[in-house]
């Protein structure tokens, strides 16, 4: 099984008309075109967190720091377990987001996530992660590879889970 991260750095006041998180849209690979969080797969030997510092930076070059575990995200196409996710949420970081050739970031409201240019899971987890919750989910996909092309059909989703 692929395994993965995704990192969203915030800032603002933690009331949501403030807030912002940084989002990236996606310029190549799995996602293309889609709205994400910087985020990527794990290199052999490297840990999530690890892995999640490092995209962000590659990605969008800022530091991020004081990461904090918000979800462990398990994707299944058909049937088969596909990619384990790990969720980080920040409000530490140093730099300005910049455009890489992977993505083109943008901060955004967090009441105004453009959710119908994301993945189709991200609306079920997406939300109670910006509030601070914690989550583990599973979501199942049908239809064959490649995973952005399969359908979403079904899911199961624990909150406050302690990771
Ligand atoms: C299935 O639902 C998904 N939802 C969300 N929000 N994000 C997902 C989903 N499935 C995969 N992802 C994330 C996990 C990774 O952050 C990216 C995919 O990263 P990619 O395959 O492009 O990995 P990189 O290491 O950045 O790419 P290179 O191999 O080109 O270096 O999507």
């Amino acid at each position: 099984m692929i395994e993965a991260t995704l990192c969203f750095p915030l800032r603002g006041h933690d009331a949501e008309i403030d807030c912002e998180v940084l989002l990236i849209e996606k310029r190549r690979g799995l996602g293309e075109g889609w709205y994400n969080g910087p985020g990527g797969k794990c290199e052999p030997g490297e840990t999530p967190r690890e892995c999640a510092i490092r995209e962000t930076r590659e990605e969008v070059g800022l530091e991020v720091t004081d990461l904090e575990k918000a979800g462990e995200l398990t994707f299944l196409l058909d049937d088969e377990g596909h990619t384990v996710c790990h969720v980080y949420r920040t409000r530490s970081f140093d730099g300005q987001p910049t455009s890489s050739e992977e993505a083109h970031p943008e901060w955004v409201s967090v009441g105004n996530v453009p959710y119908d240019q994301m993945w189709a899971d991200d609306r079920l987890w997406l939300p109670g992660v910006l509030e601070g919750k914690t989550v583990v989910g599973e979501f199942r996909f049908e239809g064959g590879e490649p995973l952005d092309e399969a359908e979403f059909v079904d899911h199961d989703l624990e909150w406050d889970v302690s990771l």
